[in-house]
């Protein structure tokens, strides 16, 4: 007997943030439809407590949930555990890995992304994305004297500071870490906390943690051995009650190998091998002649035996069910392209989150980042986008996409990020000042022509809301730029 095709007006995919925020908002846009949130994760990830701190910054909690506490919110969204595995864009009909069918009017793909690995055929390399890959990790490090972390974004600035009772050897291609975030001089203020303890981690904590039962997190890692989807990314906290320990009674030790790249991974047999022949490359220099399982030999020259392999390379964009037999525009990082109303190419489907990039024109203090705030962001828009659709009705770009601004912690210390934070796109076109004080502050503006494009505000400063305001109302600070960062100077009252 044929399944049965189930239609809905509205069919959202994903059970990230971008996916959940995009069906509660159409829930309560269209309260007597029924909206269909399809999920490869047995959990969905909620935001809770969420404040609009100032205009354009904001600040929650994420919260993993069980989809019945959804549910129970939104009583007209109806969410199914399964995996897409197949888009007719033409038919408007998605197909799922239980067999099912879904018609639908409008779609949201909110699929998100996985990790970027540098190779996909080492068993040594692992990626951290979602809570099974966090505590396959986990597992590998208990048992590790030495890592190497490959990768100089929000991960390794993560990784290299929790981990403790193994030596980490942190590759960064750049000449200052933290590349993805900030610049050499802000690198500059952090790196000593990487040489004393941690402080003490105090409770508890903020978010409320859900585990999965048997069932469902078998069911979960049979579809990702059968390569469909896997869980929601993790996000701030995720090593939070996470013991990140190696087998060596040890502090943190990290070592940082700056300008370079992997250029080959081996194994300890590859590796001996290697050392017997005659040498081709008199420049390689053995970092140290232990017994590893597998050794790692960098572009500059250095080889290096390890445990494992951490890849914090980045994120691809889950696209595969999708582009296959439609014809979805995809951009350079292989996002799904959106417009400025989060349309993609194909008619009727919008897309939100990691998944996709943003194709239009941004304004001149934005950027997309794969964050958390965006996934929400881009999530409600969209649904904003669809209702207006629907209802023939016109919508302006979403005002939370005038200036980017992101909110996180390394290395202990609150960090703010606000607009062109590291003069993306300027050129020569700028000027930085820079106020510092080891261990306590590091503050940095972008002035181009004048006006505040963008700030790296690292410590307790409590700039940010005076600055994101110079930023949004591009006053002239010419005259006031000696004034700008002095200390003594109360800013805020300075410019009320
Ligand atoms: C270790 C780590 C730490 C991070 N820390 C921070 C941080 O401190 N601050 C910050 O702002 N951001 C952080 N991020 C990034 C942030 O988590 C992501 O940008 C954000 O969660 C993306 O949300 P999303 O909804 O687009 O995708 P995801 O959260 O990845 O959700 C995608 C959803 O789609 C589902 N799915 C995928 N394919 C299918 C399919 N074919 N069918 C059905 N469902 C499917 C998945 O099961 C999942 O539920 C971190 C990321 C990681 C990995
Ligand atoms: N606190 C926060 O805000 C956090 C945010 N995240 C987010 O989670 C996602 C995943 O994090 P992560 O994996 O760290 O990704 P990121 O995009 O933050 O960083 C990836 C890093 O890897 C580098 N890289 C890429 N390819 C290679 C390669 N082949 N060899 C060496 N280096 C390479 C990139 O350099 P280049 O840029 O030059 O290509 C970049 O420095 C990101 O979206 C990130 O923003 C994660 C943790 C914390």
């Amino acid at each position: 007997m044929a399944a049965e095709i189930r239609t809905s007006k509205f069919v959202v995919v994903g059970g990230g943030v971008a996916g959940v925020t995009c069906a509660e908002q159409l829930a309560s846009q269209f309260p007597s439809e029924d909206i269909v949130l399809l999920t490869a994760s047995p959990l969905i990830k909620a935001v809770s407590n969420f404040k609009q701190v100032s205009r354009t910054l904001e600040d929650f909690d994420i919260e993993e949930q069980p989809s019945s506490v959804l549910e129970a919110k939104c009583p007209n969204v109806r969410v199914i555990h399964s995996a897409v595995t197949k888009l007719q864009a033409q038919q408007h009909m998605l197909q799922t890995d239980d067999g099912g069918q879904i018609c639908y009017g409008k779609l949201c793909i909110c699929t998100g992304g996985r990790p970027k690995l540098l190779t996909g055929d080492s068993p040594f390399v692992l990626g951290i994305r979602d809570t099974d890959s966090a505590k396959e990790f986990q597992k590998c490090l208990c048992k590790a004297k030495r890592i190497i972390v490959v990768g100089n974004g929000g991960i390794a600035l993560e990784l290299v500071y929790e981990v403790e009772g193994c030596e980490v050897i942190w590759a960064v291609k750049d000449k200052a870490i933290g590349n993805t975030f900030f610049d050499a001089g802000a690198a500059q203020f952090l790196i000593p906390s990487l040489k004393s303890n941690k402080p003490e981690k105090t409770g508890p904590f903020k978010r409320t943690r859900y585990t999965t039962d048997e069932t469902m997190t078998s069911h979960a890692s049979a579809d990702k051995a059968a390569g469909l989807a896997g869980g929601s990314a993790l996000g701030p906290d995720w090593h939070q009650g996470m013991s990140l320990r190696g087998a060596q009674e040890m502090a943190r030790r990290v070592h940082v190998e700056y300008h370079c790249e992997v250029e080959k991974i081996c194994t300890r047999e590859q590796y001996q091998h290697a050392r017997q022949q005659p040498s081709t490359n008199g420049s390689e220099q053995l970092a140290d002649a232990g017994h590893w399982p597998v050794y790692v030999q960098l572009t500059n020259g250095k080889t290096y035996g390890c445990d494992f392999i951490v890849s914090a390379t980045g994120v691809l964009p889950n696209t595969e069910p999708f582009l296959q037999g439609n014809a979805f525009a995809v951009a350079e990082d292989l996002g799904l392209c959106v417009d400025d109303h989060m349309r993609t190419s194909e008619p009727d489907i919008y897309a939100a989150g990691d998944v996709c990039t943003a194709c239009w024109e941004p304004s001149a203090l934005w950027q997309q980042m794969r964050l958390w705030t965006q996934a929400r962001q881009m999530g409600w828009y969209a649904a904003q986008c669809m209702a207006a659709d629907v209802l023939g009705e016109s919508i302006e770009l979403a005002f939370c996409f005038e200036l980017f601004t992101h909110i996180t912690k390394f290395f202990n210390y609150k960090v703010v990020l606000l607009g062109k934070f590291n003069a993306q796109g300027l050129g020569q076109e700028h000027e930085l000042l820079v106020r510092c004080s080891p261990a306590q502050e590091y503050v940095k503006v972008v002035l181009a022509g004048g006006r505040m494009v963008g700030a790296v505000l690292i410590g307790d400063t409590d700039l940010e809301e005076t600055f994101e305001n110079l930023m949004l109302n591009q006053m002239d600070l010419t005259a006031y730029k000696e004034e700008l960062l002095n200390p003594n100077i109360d800013i805020e009252d300075y410019f009320d």
